[in-house]
């Protein structure tokens, strides 16, 4: 559409320089001038028109990597990892796989700088996607569709298959005009993220082949942001997946007696509900951004005895169980919440036990939250700050993320991450129905991407104190 807009405009331009040379009776030399003219803007579309196809052809390489199901609860890696070594080829990147875990690839793509014996950066995306119920989308979550208004609907098309892409998109318009980084440059695409990890990033990040990329500073995914101004993380919550068992006697429906085991739970529901609504209330009130409170939500219910139509009416159940799904902000004492756990809200002494299907905390060798430094402190977050400017683009403060991500596993081992998502005037729709992403947003990201790795890899800073004074330990 916009090819054509130049070509009627360049028309235009072409009939309005002949009809002033008829009409006015033009000397030669204003007929040269208008010619001059003429030619500059047939160069100048023309410039445009390679550009809009370059553009075009961005968008189509992103398709087809959303078009590719790695998808859980079974996700067959090969096929994405086949296509990111296709373009590791088209653009001239070395290429590593590693394997922590049976078909559980770890592809890394390296582009060698001037001075490989500086310390690196990385841009780490996962190649998995949660699962989309495909009938409740406007388009199937696997075709990619690009709809009229430029939006592209498709799982992972917000997380995190676009950041993935336009780290290599950004990297493919470096190379074509020349430019050379000074650090190396590494780019991981890893596996196992969506269930936590365990046979991606956590056996990667600690491992020999990790170590030999000699990381300075990572970036990993954000969030889109719905308005002007993108988001920027520099550390999250650890996930708590608790489960609440209660047991007690069982009973006729018709009877008062106390501690049964659905009473027990109930009352253990009752102080999580208080709890909870205690956190959400700072959130209300301005008093905290979602990321520094703790959230706890019920996530699954199960007690009653069953039949083939649904449930025995008239019997007290002797078993019952919640699952609760919490969140620990960095500065959180998880010794504390350990002993809240144990005596309030899933105690023995109201015949509950509890255990958890997850319990992450993020806190480094000592013991402390891991955050990383937003300060003068830290070359990385200015430089990350100056090059989204400089691209045009508007950074909010930092936050805590609300969730987690492989950037935790970095930030452990003590090297900086910075969660960032270039997606501005975009709604959040990781994880849910119709994810999408515009056109528009997904080549601004890669111009940020572009203004980031050149500016990121042309750093010769002090490297040697870049891991430790960069990383705030509180
Ligand atoms: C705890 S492992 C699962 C990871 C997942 N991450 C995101 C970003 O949704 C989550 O926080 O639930
Ligand atoms: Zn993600
Ligand atoms: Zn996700």
């Amino acid at each position: 559409m916009i090819r054509e807009r130049l070509h009627c405009e360049l028309l235009l331009a072409m009939v309005m320089a002949m009809a002033m040379a008829m009409v006015e009776k033009t000397s030669s030399s204003l007929l040269l001038l208008l010619l001059f003219d003429l030619f500059l803007s047939i160069c100048l579309f023309a410039k445009l028109d390679a550009s809009v196809d370059a553009d075009n052809a961005a968008v189509e390489r992103f398709r087809s990597y959303l078009v590719i199901p790695s998808v859980h609860p079974n996700p067959n890696y090969a096929p994405a990892v086949e296509f990111l070594l296709s373009q590791a080829q088209d653009i001239g990147l070395d290429a590593q796989t590693f394997e922590f875990a049976e078909n559980k690839p770890v592809l890394v793509l390296t582009w060698k700088g001037k001075n490989p014996l500086l310390p690196s950066v990385l841009l780490n995306s996962h190649m998995d996607v949660v699962p989309a119920e495909k009938e409740k989308w406007k388009h199937d979550p696997f075709a990619a569709v690009l709809d009229e208004k430029g939006d592209i609907y498709a799982r992972g098309s917000q997380d995190m298959k676009c950041v993935g892409m336009q780290y290599l998109e950004a990297v493919r318009r470096l190379k074509a005009k020349g430019f050379k980084p000074l650090r190396t440059l590494h780019i991981s695409f890893v596996p196992e993220e969506e269930v936590g990890g365990v046979n991606g990033a956590e056996k990667f990040v600690p491992s020999e082949e990790f170590k030999a990329l000699n990381v300075a500073v990572v970036l990993d995914e954000g969030l889109a942001s719905p308005n002007e101004t993108y988001r920027v993380f520099n550390g999250e919550r650890s996930p708590w997946w608790l489960v609440i068992r209660a047991t007690g006697a069982p009973g006729h429906g018709s009877k008062l007696y106390d501690n049964s085991a659905l009473e027990n739970l109930i009352k253990s529901l009752d102080l999580i509900s208080s709890y909870r609504a205690s956190q959400f209330d700072l959130i209300k009130e301005g008093l905290a951004a979602e990321g520094e409170v703790v959230s706890v939500n019920p996530v699954f219910l199960k007690a009653g005895t069953p039949t083939p139509t649904g449930f025995v009416m008239n019997v007290q159940p002797s078993e019952a169980e919640a699952g609760f799904d919490i969140r620990l902000p960095p500065l959180a004492d998880p010794v504390a919440f350990d002993k809240l756990i144990a005596e309030e809200w899933a105690p023995a002494s109201r015949n509950l036990s509890f255990t958890f299907k997850q319990k992450v905390t993020v806190r480094n060798k000592k013991g402390l939250p891991c955050l990383t430094a937003t300060d003068s402190s830290n070359p990385w977050w200015l430089l990350l700050k100056d090059s989204i400017t400089k691209a045009g683009g508007s950074i909010g403060q930092p936050e805590i993320f609300l969730a987690a991500t492989d950037a935790r596993f970095v930030r452990d081992e003590g090297i900086p991450a910075f969660g960032f998502s270039p997606m501005a005037n975009t709604p959040i729709l990781l994880h849910d129905h119709n994810e999408f992403l515009n056109v528009r947003e997904y080549l601004k990201g890669i111009d940020v991407y572009c203004e980031i790795i050149e500016t990121f890899s042309s750093y010769g800073g002090p490297d040697d104190q870049s891991k430790t004074s960069s990383h705030t330990e509180l």
